[in-house]
């Protein structure tokens, strides 16, 4: 983990200073995309409150390690779930055509995606990404009968939530994107039993990104292909860094 961690600092560095050099040079350079914001809001600043090179490595390591990974198991997961659940594919793939045809997706059409999206809720409740998050107390709390003082640490375990049967029902481990028809609020009942992407404040950033991704992904890969699992896949789910497939996911592709 050390060296791997090593090698992603040095090639992240590597790219930043390309970057600025390209900068500098006065060259075209895209100003749009992460690094192209950070380095250009940073050398209007960087006299007083500027970041060291050090922080925006650091930032675009938490954008990269916070947001690649979570994405594509997000993405891996449902391509699984479609493929085990054939008739929820075609209720995907119907959508995806109603709303886009053969075109391009663009985002007014993402947002009336609902099939889609009741999809992916339930994939982020039976496999979210991020397993767990955690909070440390700045103050001593008392919550009903229990007493936590000030500098402990909470585990919110989100798998666990997520699948226990006394907030979900008996089928809380069954995939039923029919659950969220009418939206989170309504099959969470109000609760807090739902979050795949952290809660309060500190709660993901990129979630409506991530989320937009998945359905880009889904809209081009579904007017596209089927998809189906091949007889190779097996089911288990490990937690490495991210909740991931084990022994990978083998998927077969048809051509429409
Ligand atoms: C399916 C995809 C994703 C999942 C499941 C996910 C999940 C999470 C969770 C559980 C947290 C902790 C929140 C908390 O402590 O309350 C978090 C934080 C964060 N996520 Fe995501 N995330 C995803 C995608 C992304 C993407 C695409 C980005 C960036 C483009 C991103 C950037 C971040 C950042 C920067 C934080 C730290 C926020 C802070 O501490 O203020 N995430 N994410």
């Amino acid at each position: 983990m050390i060296k791997i961690d090593r090698e992603m600092q040095a090639s992240l560095e590597a790219i930043i200073r390309k970057r600025e050099k390209a900068m500098k040079d006065g060259e075209e350079v895209n100003k749009s995309d992460l690094l192209g914001i950070l380095l250009e809001s940073n050398s209007k600043e960087i006299k007083e409150h500027g970041m060291s090179n050090r922080e925006i490595v650091e930032e675009c390591y938490t954008f990269y390690m916070a947001g690649q990974e979570t994405t594509a198991v997000l993405i891996v997961w449902t391509m699984v779930m479609l493929s085990r659940y054939p008739e929820w594919q075609s209720r995907a793939r119907e959508e995806v055509f109603q709303v886009f045809g053969n075109r391009k997706p663009d985002s007014d059409g993402l947002n009336r995606l609902k099939t889609v999206s009741m999809i992916l809720n339930e994939v982020l409740r039976l496999y979210p990404p991020t397993l767990f998050f955690s909070r440390t107390l700045n103050k001593d709390i008392k919550m009903q009968n229990l007493s936590l003082p000030a500098g402990v640490k909470i585990s919110l375990p989100i798998l666990l939530i997520h699948h226990d049967r006394e907030l979900w029902g008996d089928d809380a481990r069954e995939f039923k994107p029919e659950r969220f028809s009418e939206g989170i609020a309504k099959a969470t009942k109000g609760q807090v039993s739902y979050f795949p992407f952290g809660w309060g404040p500190r709660m993901c950033i990129g979630q409506n990104f991530s989320l937009m991704e998945a359905k880009i992904f889904f809209t081009l890969l579904l007017q596209r292909f089927t998809i189906e699992l091949s007889p190779a896949y097996t089911h288990a789910p490990v937690n490495f860094l991210n909740l991931k497939p084990m022994r990978g996911a083998q998927i077969v592709l048809h051509k429409l």
